[in-house]
């Protein structure tokens, strides 16, 4: 995920930290949860817990925030944190048997100092990896043994990249399939002057509507209500345009052919306890 701004003056924050490596540091966060905080040379931040290895904040090089993190998000679990980048896995809403969007979101992650090595090496030097290993109580609601490794890294442009690498560790060799989405909330100003363009002509499920298929026939997709809808085989560039902003989110993605788009609106924003307000786009693949 990548910006492109006007970008106004901004004063850039800090945070104390307890431990650090080379491309990371680890500090306390909300009720003394251990958080990762990635700094690039040219002053882009990010903010990744370990409870749900979930990426609360993510700022430019001029300090400005282009996430939304719910001000009512509960930071303790069960609780998923509302805002930021949640992860689901293994399962999408409610398509299988687990709770909504899977338990990955709600498990206490690790940091893996000594992941494999990637196939192609990464130029950044503010990344950390995190990994989960099922408990034996999340193998008695999806009997399936794994190893889900997350990078979270920040690129030479202050660029976001998430990296996701899942290996099946059945000892049995039985394969198993899952749905997974990186559910990214995204922070605009006013959600009527939002564009989001690379959806147009595509097929999409209507979550509002019974999952029915309809065909998106805009030029670009634009918010008067509520839409919460899965659009199917998208293009590996997407773009969100925030005219108020003069900011455009260029999402790049690789492997994952869906993309969920979703805005609560006033009325379900109100519904949920922990949401605040609806100045947010919610854009998953
Ligand atoms: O409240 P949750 O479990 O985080 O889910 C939030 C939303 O997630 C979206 O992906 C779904 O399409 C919505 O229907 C749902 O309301």
């Amino acid at each position: 995920m990548s910006t492109e701004k006007i970008p106004p003056p901004a004063s850039s924050s800090s945070s104390s930290s307890s431990t650090t490596s080379s491309h990371y540091e680890v500090s306390k966060g909300f009720n003394g949860l251990d958080k990762v905080l990635l700094r690039d040379a040219r002053g882009s931040f990010a903010e990744v817990y370990l409870y749900g290895a979930h990426v609360t904040s993510w700022k430019n090089d001029q300090a400005e925030e282009l996430l939304f993190l719910s001000s009512k998000a509960i930071f303790k679990p069960p609780k998923a944190i509302r805002g930021g980048i949640p992860i689901c896995f293994p399962q999408f809403a409610s398509f299988g048997t687990l709770d909504t969007h899977g338990f990955a979101r709600n498990r206490f992650w690790t940091i893996d100092d000594n992941p494999p090595p990637f196939p192609t090496n990464t130029s950044s030097k503010a990344f950390v990896d995190l990994i989960l290993k099922p408990s034996e109580d999340d193998i008695k609601i999806w009997p399936h043994s794994f190893e889900f490794r997350l990078r979270v890294a920040l690129g030479p442009g202050g660029e976001l990249m998430l990296t996701s690498r899942i290996r099946n560790t059945n000892t049995d060799g039985k394969p198993f399939s899952f749905t997974f989405a990186y559910h990214t909330y995204f922070s605009v100003s006013d959600i009527s002057e939002v564009r989001v363009e690379g959806l147009e002509t595509l097929d999409y499920l209507d979550k509002l509507q019974e999952k029915k298929r309809f065909t998106e026939q805009g030029d670009a997709l634009t918010f008067e209500s509520e839409v919460d809808r899965i659009y199917l085989s998208t293009p590996t560039k997407i773009a969100i345009l925030d005219h108020e902003k003069k900011r455009t989110f260029v999402l790049r993605k690789d492997g994952l052919p869906d993309c969920v788009v979703w805005n609560p609106w006033d009325k379900k924003a109100k519904a949920m306890s922990d949401f605040g307000k609806t100045r947010t786009i919610n854009c998953s693949f």
